[in-house]
Formats: structure tokens, C-alpha cells, sequence
């Protein structure tokens, strides 16, 4: 069944087309990567899903499903029912996902008490869980405040609590862009098991595609607004059709190449690491 299933939409700011006519149709445990350059419409496309279209644009038609439930005219007040429940993000800018004053453990908590009706000493328990299960310290963490953390730690935790409560839609916007490779590789493959241990769908936008090599099932490219390219990764890589999509390939050499590698310094011996 589709978790999310967007059909003909049209997003314009006064008479400017920012979303064209997109259609994207994501099941239970599929990861679709949008892919394009700055500028054409995947955030737009990524926010419109939540409710958090920016007040300048305006849908113009179609219609935005949610396990067959249209969302598209939701309230705000229904909108907040779904984000972190239903729907989560992570965002390029990870910082955002936390507060910076307030503790790590203490921001899991208020978000799981504003979701679910379960007892402090349950929403400590799975919070450490959650944190233990992206690699962080995860009492440490807890009690840590934003800003004491790395960048890698802080998305990890924003990954955490992003999933915490096991959404049917994961959309990652852009998470590894403010990374550097080998934390964006692990960012990568969690956000993958995370998706294994709980089926959910996964809609992650990029404009680097190396990111899609390893994870994506499908892979949908966007101009201008529009989807000029849509369907199965390994297809879509081996046999482009539009050429746009043939640039943005050619572009890229170790999509088609062997991987690229990438040596790391370890105190005794150098170490090779493969990018994705
Ligand atoms: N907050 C906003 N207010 C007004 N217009 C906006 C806003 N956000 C986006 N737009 C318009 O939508 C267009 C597409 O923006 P969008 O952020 O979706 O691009 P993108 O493909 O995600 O680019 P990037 O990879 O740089 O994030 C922009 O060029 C701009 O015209």
C-alpha cells in the first residue's frame, strides 16, 4: 500500500511555477530520492507534505495522500497531530531540530508527552533506547544540552527523535549536506536500518547523487519545478531517458565508476573507506 501518494501537484507563487503537476507514489519500506538543482521545488515539494508550506506560495491543485487519507487541507492544529507521529523530518540544518537551551533528553520528552499518554519512567526508557540505537552516549546525551554536542552527534539525535515514534513517512531534506563524508555515510546507513526495523517509507532529497547509490529504490529527478524523470534507481542509472538526468550522471563518475576511495588517516595504518 502507498504511504504517501502525491498526484498532480501544483505549487505557484503568484504566476510562478514552483511545483509542476508532480506525481510521486511512495510505498511501506521504500526509500524514493528526489534529486535536482537548487532551486527546484523538492523542499517545497518535501514541506507542502507536513503543512509547513511557506505562506508566499499557494497550492494551485492536486492532491496529497497519506495512507488514502487526503492531508491536503488539514488544519494546523490537525497538521500537528501528524508531524513527528505520522510524518517526520530531518533537515540539513539539524540544529534546528533542537532547542538550544534546553537538554536533549529533556526535548524527547516533551515531544513524546505531547504524542502518546505513557508514564515518564516509559518515555525515559525509550528515549535512551532511541539514543543507544544511533550510537550516542546515550545517558550522557540525555542530560546534554544542543550545543555540547558535534554536528554528527546532534543530527544522530535529531535521527532519533525524528523516529522515535516509528512515522510511516520519513522525509530527509538534504541531512548529510553540512557533514563531512564519513559522518554522512553513517547518517546514511542509519537512517537505511532505521528504515529496515520499522518499514517505514522514506522520501529523501538531494542534490548529490551519490547519495542514492546504495539505498534509494527509486529515484525521481526534478527541473524547474517538474519531475522529468521517475522510476527504478538501477534503471533510471543504466538507461536515462531525459538529458538532463544524463548530465546530472555524467557529472558524477563514481555512479558508474568503481567507488570512489577515500583514505583516512588512522593513527597506525591508513584506512580505506568506501563512499556510497
Ligand atoms: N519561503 C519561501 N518564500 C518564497 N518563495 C520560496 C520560499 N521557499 C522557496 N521558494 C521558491 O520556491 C523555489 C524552489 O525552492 P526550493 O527550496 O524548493 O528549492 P530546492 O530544490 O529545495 O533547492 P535547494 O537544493 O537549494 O534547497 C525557489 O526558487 C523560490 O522561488
Amino acid at each position: 500500500m502507498s504511504v504517501l501518494k502525491i498526484e498532480n501537484l501544483t505549487i505557484k507563487k503568484q504566476e510562478e511555477t514552483i511545483v509542476d503537476n508532480v506525481c510521486i507514489d511512495i510505498k511501506a519500506g521504500e526509500w524514493l530520492a528526489l534529486v535536482g538543482e537548487s532551486g527546484s521545488g523538492k523542499s517545497v515539494t518535501a514541506t507542502v507534505i507536513g503543512g509547513l508550506l511557506p505562506k508566499a506560495l499557494k497550492i494551485e491543485s492536486g492532491n496529497i495522500l497519506l495512507e488514502n487519507q487526503n492531508i491536503l487541507n488539514l488544519n494546523e492544529r490537525a497538521f500537528r497531530k501528524i508531524r513527528g507521529k505520522q510524518i517526520s523530518y530531518i533537515f540539513q540544518d539539524y540544529q534546528g531540530a533542537f532547542s538550544p537551551f534546553i537538554k536533549i533528553g529533556k526535548q524527547f520528552d516533551e515531544m513524546l508527552a505531547s504524542h502518546t499518554t505513557w508514564k515518564k519512567r516509559e518515555r525515559v526508557e525509550l528515549t535512551l533506547h532511541m539514543l543507544d540505537s544511533v550510537n550516542l552516549s546515550a545517558q550522557q546525551v540525555y542530560n546534554n544540552y544542543p550545543f555540547q554536542l558535534s554536528g554528527g552527534q546532534v543530527q544522530r539525535a535529531a535521527i532519533a527523535i525524528a523516529t522515535i515514534l516509528k512515522p510511516k513517512l520519513l522525509i530527509a531534506d538534504e541531512p548529510t549536506t553540512a557533514l563531512d563524508s564519513l559522518t554522512s555515510l553513517k547518517v546514511l546507513e542509519l537512517i537505511y536500518n532505521l528504515k529496515e526495523q520499522t518499514g517505514c517509507a522514506v522520501l529523501f532529497i538531494t542534490h548529490d547523487l551519490r547519495h542514492v547509490k546504495k539505498y534509494a529504490n527509486n529515484l525521481s529527478i526534478m527541473l524547474r519545478g517538474k519531475l522529468v524523470e521517475y522510476g527504478d534507481k538501477k534503471e533510471i542509472v543504466e538507461k536515462p531517458k531525459h538529458e538532463y538526468t544524463k548530465q546530472l550522471l555524467s557529472a558524477i563518475p563514481p555512479l558508474r565508476n568503481s567507488p570512489t576511495r577515500l583514505l583516512t588517516i588512522n593513527t597506525e595504518k591508513e584506512k580505506e573507506v568506501t563512499i556510497v
